[in-house]
């Protein structure tokens, strides 16, 4: 693993960031003490008396904030460190300055070193645990994906607008502004060069328009308001090489809807894979049930996993990852799909058993009644991907309160320089 050398950050100095010019001066907060980092992004401190969330700050910095929200009767408000005036020793060079205060969103811990932001993460990870889920658990740590370097060029999909001019745009942090962007240096290599090259000549695109970048197996797609540009194909191939736990490799290939969910970081499916085969330990002849199985990605090794002696149950609600389930599971007859909301369907597969459950929810998690459904299989392990601390937190309270057993639980740093993170929970299922 090799970091970055920190930043010659100096007392004083102003935070890198490529923010256009503002209208009107946003007010200063000066010498504000950064404290603990908070899901979100955002460290805390307070000043006098009240809560400011910083962005773009490294705990224990002391700090001036540009205020971005400051409502004179608000509980809190929030700001970017814009001035450095004792800095971190966790501060490094932002890899993508764009991202930086005033910026655009989606590269809001690029300045810190990845083990500070993995740091920071897994800090995040266990507060929350601990205060929402009121879990007491060993401490969590938060692991980079195998072979990563720099962070960089690892984001296989990325979402722009269309800004007036005809450019490539995106967001600032809540913000409906657009920000024209010059460099996209966290996505893999084709998507950095189209966004480079479309920021040289134009796109010609209608203002507003959704433009979607897909790296897959089957090159770049480019989606425009969700229509392919230049060709019909509105789907992609997926290729994912594993290592099972027998230590035999194994090839995967998945048709994905190029607008569909499939995991963003290039070596994000392959991690995955190989962590939920490891934690969920079928045995041949299984009957295993997996919520929020999108177009199968986890679905097609636990099927190998049970054999033709078991059964996969997999349950999605999304139409096109369905039907693009349906194709990539055709080889494996013992695979049931469901085409529904988990919370309406999973009651009925769980009520003729589950030997074991995988569920990888949306960011709002899976939620009591889902809960209810896995503990009342009991089932002997229970595997949960999240993508939410937050809500994570509250279903492991609730399994747990339903008598499951917390056995582990691991985060994966599957979106470096943002504050996002995976986290992987292990459950024995209720004895
Ligand atoms: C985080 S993705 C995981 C998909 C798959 N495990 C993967 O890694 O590619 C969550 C999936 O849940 C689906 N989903 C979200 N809410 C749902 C619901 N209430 N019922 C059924 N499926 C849902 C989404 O369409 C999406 O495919």
């Amino acid at each position: 693993m090799t970091s970055r050398t920190t930043s010659s950050t100096q007392p004083g100095d102003p935070v890198e960031g490529d923010a256009p010019a503002q209208d009107a001066p946003a007010p200063i907060v000066h010498g504000v003490t950064v404290g603990a980092p908070a899901h979100g992004g955002h460290a805390v401190a307070r000043h006098e008396g009240r809560v400011i969330f910083v962005r773009h700050a490294a705990p224990g910095e002391v700090v001036d904030v540009t205020l971005t929200e400051h409502a004179a009767d608000a509980r809190f408000w929030r700001g970017d460190a814009t001035r450095v005036l004792e800095p971190s020793p966790d501060r490094v060079r932002h890899v993508w300055p764009e991202a930086g205060p005033g910026g655009v969103g989606g590269g809001e811990l690029g300045h810190l070193s990845l083990e500070a932001q993995r740091a920071w993460k897994a800090a995040v990870v266990n507060d929350t645990l601990r205060r929402i889920g009121k879990l007491e658990l060993a401490d969590v740590e938060v692991e980079p994906v195998p072979g990563e370097t720099d962070g960089l060029g690892t984001r296989t999909r990325i979402e722009l607008v269309v800004d007036d001019a005809g450019r490539l745009a995106m967001h600032p942090h809540r913000s409906h502004d657009l920000v024209a962007l010059r460099t996209m240096p966290l996505a893999v290599p084709e998507i950095a060069e189209h966004v480079r090259r479309s920021r040289e000549v134009g796109t010609r695109l209608r203002p507003g328009a959704r433009v979607e970048l897909v790296r897959s197996a089957s090159g770049l797609l480019v989606l425009v308001d969700g229509e392919a540009l230049g060709s019909t194909r509105k789907h992609v191939r997926e290729r994912v090489l594993v290592t099972l736990p027998n230590g035999e490799t194994r090839r995967y290939e998945y048709r994905v809807a190029g607008g569909g969910f499939w995991q963003v970081h290039h070596g994000a499916a392959r991690l995955l894979i190989e962590k939920v085969l490891a934690a969920a330990e079928v045995r041949s002849g299984d009957r295993v049930v997996e919520a929020y199985s999108g177009a199968g990605l986890l679905t097609l090794p636990l099927a190998d996993a049970v054999g033709e002696t078991g059964t996969v149950v997999a349950i999605e609600g999304d139409d096109a990852a369905v039907r693009n389930a349906r194709r990539n599971a055709h080889a494996h007859p013992w695979v049931e799909l469901v085409h529904g909301d988990v919370a309406t369907s999973i009651g009925e597969a769980t009520a003729q058993g589950a030997d074991v459950v995988v569920l990888d929810p949306p960011r709002a998690g899976a939620g009591a009644d889902v809960v209810a459904a896995i503990v009342a299989a009991r089932p002997r392990r229970i595997v949960y991907v999240s993508c939410d601390p937050a809500s994570l937190a509250r279903d492991l309270a609730l399994l747990v309160a339903g008598g499951a057993t917390v056995r582990d639980v691991r985060g994966y740093d599957l979106f470096p320089h943002t504050h996002h993170v995976e986290a992987v929970a292990v459950l024995d299922g209720p004895a």
